[in-house]
């Protein structure tokens, strides 16, 4: 049989079943009266806010801040990692907004990610206590594994030998999975995912997944719009959250001259005509493909634009110009770590 994805709408309280994404699209589009802020919901029944807060590289004396805003805004979804080192002051807005009483913990949906040197299933465990420890909560909505590679275990996040060449663990991902699930049993985790895996990686876990993964975390934008990983995703009923989909350009490895898909002169062209931002164009995109998106920011205007995709939507023709830009362009290829015998980019097509 089967199985279906649903969408959802915060209000009014309306579901509806869902054979395919385009179903969904078309969905979404049509329903611009209350078309505020959409939840796909998962496999596993979860529902995922369309829109989260990404949280990397958001400096910790301005994510209390930011989360709080963006509560208020209205997100209800916080994107987050242990290697981001923030996750106490991203907790601290949470926090923060829950004992003001705007929202309550079961509003929220706060996903966190399991860092390379914590694949040891024997780590695994303790590494999602030290999140829910900083983030201050009881569970996390959901928990990915951020990377199919493992690191060798220890307090370095990105230990390396002398001539600075990454040191591996030779843990296998599916070993990790099985530990992932045991989360999800104790009632610690609502849903489980992974995140930069790719095709044959998923495959591998599905073979001895009895919790299969709800979502796939990867990067995607007009230069990489990642088509064929995404069919296949959703031929397994694996939705996409999109991570920097703005192009993420302010990286902190971006050199002078790559290109930022927020300037592109056509990008502008289509929010000029839209009377929207370019941020808005690409995050309009990532909902219309009805994949979940991430946008970071620490700039309140920002955070709250962002957020604001629902009263428009983009044409065939506008979606085939955003589309022109594809060019396999990887942001973050993670090229160091090369050589790695679970890298999910070096090899694999997609
Ligand atoms: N699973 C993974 O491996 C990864 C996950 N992620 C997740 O995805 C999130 C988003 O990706 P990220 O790489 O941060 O990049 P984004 O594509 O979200 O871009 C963020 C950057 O764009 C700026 N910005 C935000 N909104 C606008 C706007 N409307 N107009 C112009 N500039 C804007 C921000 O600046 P400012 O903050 O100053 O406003 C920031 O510098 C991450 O924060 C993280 O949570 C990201 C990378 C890898
Ligand atoms: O989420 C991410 C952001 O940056 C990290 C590096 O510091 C990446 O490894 C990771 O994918």
């Amino acid at each position: 049989m089967n199985t279906l994805m649903k969408i959802q709408l915060f209000r009014p309280v309306f579901r509806i079943t869902l054979r395919n994404y385009g179903k969904a699209e078309r969905f979404m589009w049509c329903q611009k009266e209350y078309a505020r802020a959409p939840k796909v919901v998962c496999l596993d029944g979860n529902e995922i806010p369309v829109i989260g807060l990404g949280t990397f590289n958001s400096p910790k004396g301005q994510v209390t801040e930011a989360v709080k805003v963006a509560i208020d805004a209205g997100y209800r979804h916080i994107d987050c990692a242990y290697v981001y080192q923030n996750e106490d002051e991203v907790g601290d807005g949470v926090e923060a907004k829950i004992k003001e009483g705007v929202v309550k913990r079961e509003d929220l949906f706060i996903t966190s990610k399991l860092w390379n040197t914590f694949h040891r299933p024997d780590l695994v465990k303790s590494a999602l206590e030290n999140t829910l420890s900083s983030l201050k909560l009881k569970y996390l909505d959901l928990y990915l594994i951020h990377w199919p590679m493992g690191y060798k275990e220890g307090c370095d996040l990105f230990p390396t030998d002398k001539d600075g060449k990454t040191l591996y663990s030779p843990v296998d991902y599916v070993d990790t999975w099985k530990a992932m699930e045991k989360l999800v049993q104790e009632g610690l985790v609502k849903s489980i995912g992974v995140s930069n895996f790719n095709r044959r990686q998923i495959e591998r876990v599905l073979e001895v997944a009895t919790i299969p993964p709800v979502t796939n975390q990867i990067e995607c934008h007009p230069y990489l719009t990642q088509k064929k990983l995404i069919d296949f995703c959703k031929s397994k009923d694996i939705t996409i959250t999109a991570y920097s989909p703005l192009g993420s350009p302010n990286r902190p490895w971006a050199k002078a001259g790559d290109p930022v898909i927020l300037e592109e002169a056509k990008i502008k062209e289509i929010a000029a005509k839209k009377k929207k931002t370019p941020g808005q164009i690409l995050i309009r995109y990532q909902v219309q493909r009805a994949n979940i998106v991430i946008p970071k920011s620490v700039t309140k205007d920002r955070i709250e634009s962002n957020f604001q995709v629902f009263d428009f939507e983009l044409t065939p023709e506008e979606i085939e110009i955003i589309e022109s830009f594809e060019c396999n362009g990887r942001l973050v290829p993670l090229l160091n770590q090369y050589g790695h015998p679970h890298h999910p980019f070096e090899k694999d097509e997609y």
